[in-house]
C-alpha cells in the first residue's frame, strides 16, 4: 500500500448513533419490539416516538426526554438483546458501505450518544471500533435485569453532555461532528467540533440544517460526503448523493427508486423538453433518462456541462445526437428489448381491427349506428403480412403472424436470420406488390426519412393495409393521406408522427385527423405496465453498472466491457479519442507511481477508446492529475 494513506492530518470523526450510524432511533425501535410483543404496550410507542422527535428537534430538554422514556420502556436484558439484532440490520447504508474506512484509519472514529453502551457497543464493534471509542450512557439495572433508569452521573445523561464528554476526552488535530440532531449541532456550537454535518441521510430535521452556515457546517445526505470532504478514502471516490441524475418524460417509478435506492440525487420531470428548457435542467447534471420525445441535440450536449451518461428509457436513440455525445465521451444507452412484445401485440391487433373494419362500426355505434354487415371485412388467415424492417420487432412479429395463420414476407437493408416460413425479399417494390397488410419497423435513423411516400402507396396492393409503429418520419403523411382518400389503401393504423406533442397537455395536430377507417394512437405502442417497468429495470441496471463499475455492455456508442463490482481495489477509467499513444502514455504513467496493476483492458470503437485498469487500493493523487492530463482524454474517473 503507498504511504500516503491513511493520511496524518485527517480529522476525528466522531458520529452520532441514533439516525445517523444507524438509520433508527433506538428507543422507537425498543418501543415497537415490546409492543409486538404485547400489544397493550401500543400507546407507548406513540409516547416514545413523540419524546424522541421533540428531544432530537430541541424542543424539549435531551435529559428529560431519555430518563422519561427509560421509565415508560422498562426493557430487560433479553428486550435488550433482541434490540441489539434489530439494530445491527439498521445500520445507515453509507455507513455500512463504509465499513473499510473504519478498520483503515484506526483511532480515527468515535461514537457519542445519549443512548446507552447497552446496545450501542455491540452494533459498532463490527466495524471495528471498541467500547472504548465510544461515549454513551448507561442504563440502571434491577435485580430482576429490569432497567428502570439512567445513570445520572455520567455526562451524557444531563443536557449539553455531549459538549462536555467530548471536550473532556482533549483529543488532539481537529475534530468533526456527524449527526442529525439538535443535541449533535451544539457540540459544534459549544466548541468541542472544528467541523459541523448535519445528516441527513435518515432524517432531515428543519431546525438543525436551517442552522448550518454552509462552510463550517454543512449538510451531508451521505456518509460517503463526509469521508470525500474531509480527504478520507471511503468507498466510492465521488459521493453518489453528489451525482444528479435527472429523468423526463414520466419515466417509470422503479427506476427512480433504483437510483435512489444507490444514493444518487433524482430529479424528474413529467413531459419532454424543449432544447432551451433542457439546456438548462441539464446544469450540473451527470445522467439523463429520456423517452423518445426529448431531443439531445449537439447544442444540448455541448452546452451539459457534468454529463457522464444517458438512457433512452426506449428503443429508439434517433432523437439523441450519437455522435456529439460520442466526441464529448458521453455514454448512451438504451433499452432494445424491453417493449418490444408491446409493440408486436399491438400490430397483431391493430391488423385484425384493421381487417373487419372495427373501428369505424365503434365509432358508429357510438352515434347509434347499427351497421351490421359482412362486406369489406375479412380474416387475417391466409393473407400475407409485408415486414419492412426485420429486427427485434419485425422478426417477432414474423412469429406471432406466423401462428395467427398469416403468410410473412420481408425486407431489410442487412442480412437478418430469417424466423419460421418467413420469406426475404431483396426489393422494397416486390414486398409491395404482393402483401395485404404492409408493417413499418425500420430505425429512426435520418436516412429513413420519408421512405415511405406517395411512390410505395401506388405499389401497394389496391385494398392493402398499412401500419406504422416505427418512427413518424419514415412516412411521408400527405402521401399516406392521399392513399387513404382514394381508396388505394383501405385502411392504416399510425402510432407515431413527424411532430408529436411534448405533453399529454399539449395539442396533436396532423392532416391524417377525420380520416375513414385510420387509427391514431399516441405514441404508445411501447406503452404497457409490463413494458415500462421492465425498460426502468434494465436501462437503470445499464446505468448504474456503468456509473458504479465502469460496465458498458449494451452502449450503443461506447466499446462494450463487461466489468465485475469494484472491491478491494481502485479502478480508472479513462476514455478517449480513438488516437495512437494514450495506453503507452498511461502505463509510463503507472510505472511511474509505481501502481501495482490487477488487471487492464482496452477496447475501442471507431471513436473511442475505453482503458480500465484495477490497482491496489492506494495511490498519490498526483497520479491521478497525470492520468487525467494524457493527450486525447475525454472523461477520467477512479472508482472504489
Ligand atoms: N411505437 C412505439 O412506441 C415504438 C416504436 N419503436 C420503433 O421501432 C423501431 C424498430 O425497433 P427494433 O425492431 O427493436 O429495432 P432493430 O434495430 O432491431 O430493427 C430495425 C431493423 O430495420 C432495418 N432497417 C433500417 N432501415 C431500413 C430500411 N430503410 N429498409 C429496410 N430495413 C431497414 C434494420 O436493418 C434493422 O434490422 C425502433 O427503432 C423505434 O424507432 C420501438 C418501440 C416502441
Ligand atoms: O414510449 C416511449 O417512450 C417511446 C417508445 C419508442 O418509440 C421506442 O421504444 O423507441
Amino acid at each position: 500500500m503507498n504511504a500516503s494513506f491513511p493520511q496524518p492530518n485527517l480529522a476525528t470523526l466522531v458520529l452520532d448513533f441514533d439516525s445517523t450510524f444507524t438509520s433508527v432511533e433506538a428507543l422507537d425501535i425498543l418501543a415497537e419490539l415490546l409492543s409486538a410483543a404485547d400489544p397493550a404496550r401500543a400507546a407507548d410507542v406513540a409516547h416514545i416516538k413523540t419524546l424522541t422527535d421533540q428531544a432530537m428537534s430541541g424542543e424539549i430538554s435531551f435529559a428529560d426526554a431519555l430518563s422519561r422514556r427509560v421509565q415508560i420502556l422498562k426493557p430487560t436484558r433479553e428486550d435488550i438483546a433482541g434490540l441489539i439484532e434489530v439494530l445491527k440490520t439498521k445500520v445507515s447504508p453509507s455507513i455500512a458501505r463504509n465499513r473499510a474506512v473504519f478498520a483503515e484509519n484506526p483511532g480515527k472514529f468515535r461514537i457519542i450518544s445519549g443512548g446507552f453502551h447497552d446496545f450501542i457497543d455491540a452494533v459498532v464493534a463490527d466495524y471495528g471500533l471498541a467500547a472504548e471509542y465510544v461515549l454513551a450512557n448507561r442504563l440502571i439495572w434491577n435485580d430482576e435485569g429490569v432497567a428502570i433508569g439512567v445513570d445520572q452521573a455520567n455526562l451524557l445523561s444531563q443536557d449539553g453532555g455531549k459538549v462536555l464528554a467530548l471536550t473532556g476526552l482533549g483529543l488532539t488535530g481537529q475534530v468533526v461532528m456527524v449527526g442529525d440532531g439538535w443535541t449533535d449541532f451544539e457540540v459544534f456550537k459549544g466548541g468541542a467540533a472544528e467541523r459541523f454535518y448535519a445528516f441527513t441521510e435518515n432524517v432531515v430535521r428543519p431546525k438543525v440544517v436551517g442552522a448550518v452556515n454552509g462552510e463550517t457546517s454543512q449538510v451531508a445526505a451521505s456518509f460517503d460526503e463526509v469521508l470525500h470532504t474531509e480527504g478520507y478514502q471511503g468507498r466510492y471516490s465521488f459521493p453518489r448523493s453528489k451525482l444528479k441524475v435527472l429523468l423526463l418524460e414520466n419515466i417509470h417509478p422503479d427506476a427512480v427508486r433504483a437510483f435512489r435506492e444507490e444514493g444518487y440525487d433524482v430529479t424528474t420531470v413529467k413531459g419532454a423538453l424543449d432544447e432551451d428548457d433542457l439546456i438548462e435542467a441539464l446544469q450540473g447534471v451527470h445522467i439523463l433518462g429520456l423517452r423518445s420525445k426529448t431531443n439531445l441535440t449537439a447544442k444540448a450536449v455541448e452546452a451539459a456541462d457534468k454529463l457522464m451518461a444517458v438512457a433512452a428509457f426506449c428503443i429508439g436513440t434517433n432523437q439523441i445526437d450519437l455522435k456529439a455525445c460520442s466526441q464529448k465521451g458521453i455514454a448512451v444507452f438504451n433499452a432494445p428489448y424491453s417493449n418490444t412484445r408491446s409493440v408486436v401485440e399491438m400490430v397483431m391487433g391493430l391488423t385484425v381491427i384493421l381487417t373487419r373494419n372495427i373501428y369505424d362500426k365503434s365509432v358508429q355505434m357510438h352515434t347509434g349506428k347499427w351497421d351490421k354487415s359482412a362486406t369489406g371485412a375479412h380474416e387475417v388467415r391466409g393473407k400475407t403480412l409485408g415486414i419492412i424492417g426485420y429486427g427485434a420487432i419485425g422478426s417477432q412479429l414474423s412469429i406471432l403472424s406466423e401462428a395467427f395463420g398469416m403468410r410473412v414476407i420481408y425486407f431489410d437493408l442487412a442480412e437478418k436470420l430469417t424466423l419460421g416460413n418467413a420469406k426475404r425479399y431483396r426489393s422494397l417494390d416486390a414486398l409491395l406488390a404482393e402483401a395485404d397488410v404492409v408493417s413499418l419497423h425500420v430505425d429512426g435513423r435520418g436516412e429513413n426519412k420519408n421512405i415511405f411516400g406517395a411512390a410505395q402507396f401506388a405499389r401497394m396492393k389496391d385494398g392493402a393495409l398499412f401500419i406504422n409503429l416505427s418512427r413518424g418520419h419514415v412516412v411521408d403523411i400527405d402521401a399516406l393521406a392521399a392513399a387513404l382518400k382514394s381508396g388505394k389503401i383501405y385502411g392504416a393504423a399510425v402510432d407515431v408522427f413527424p411532430e408529436e406533442p411534448r405533453t399529454n397537455d399539449d395539442p396533436f395536430e396532423s392532416p391524417l385527423m377525420g380520416l375513414k377507417n385510420l387509427i391514431l394512437t399516441p405514441h404508445i405502442g411501447g406503452s404497457t405496465e409490463e413494458a415500462q417497468e421492465a425498460i426502468a429495470e434494465f436501462a437503470s441496471e445499464r446505468l448504474l453498472n456503468f456509473l458504479n463499475r465502469g460496465d458498458t455492455t449494451f452502449s450503443v456508442n461506447m466499446p462494450h466491457v463487461q466489468l465485475s463490482e469494484v472491491e478491494g481495489r481502485h479502478r480508472f477509467l479513462h476514455l478517449h479519442k480513438n488516437v495512437p499513444g494514450v495506453l503507452a502514455a498511461i502505463n509510463v504513467i503507472m510505472a511511474k507511481y509505481e501502481l501495482n496493476v490487477l488487471a487492464q483492458h482496452l477496447k475501442t470503437n471507431e471513436a473511442l477508446g475505453y482503458v480500465i485498469v484495477d490497482v491496489d487500493r492506494g495511490y498519490p493523487k498526483e497520479a491521478l492529475e497525470e492520468l487525467k492530463a494524457v493527450n486525447g482524454t475525454l472523461k477520467f474517473r477512479s472508482l472504489v
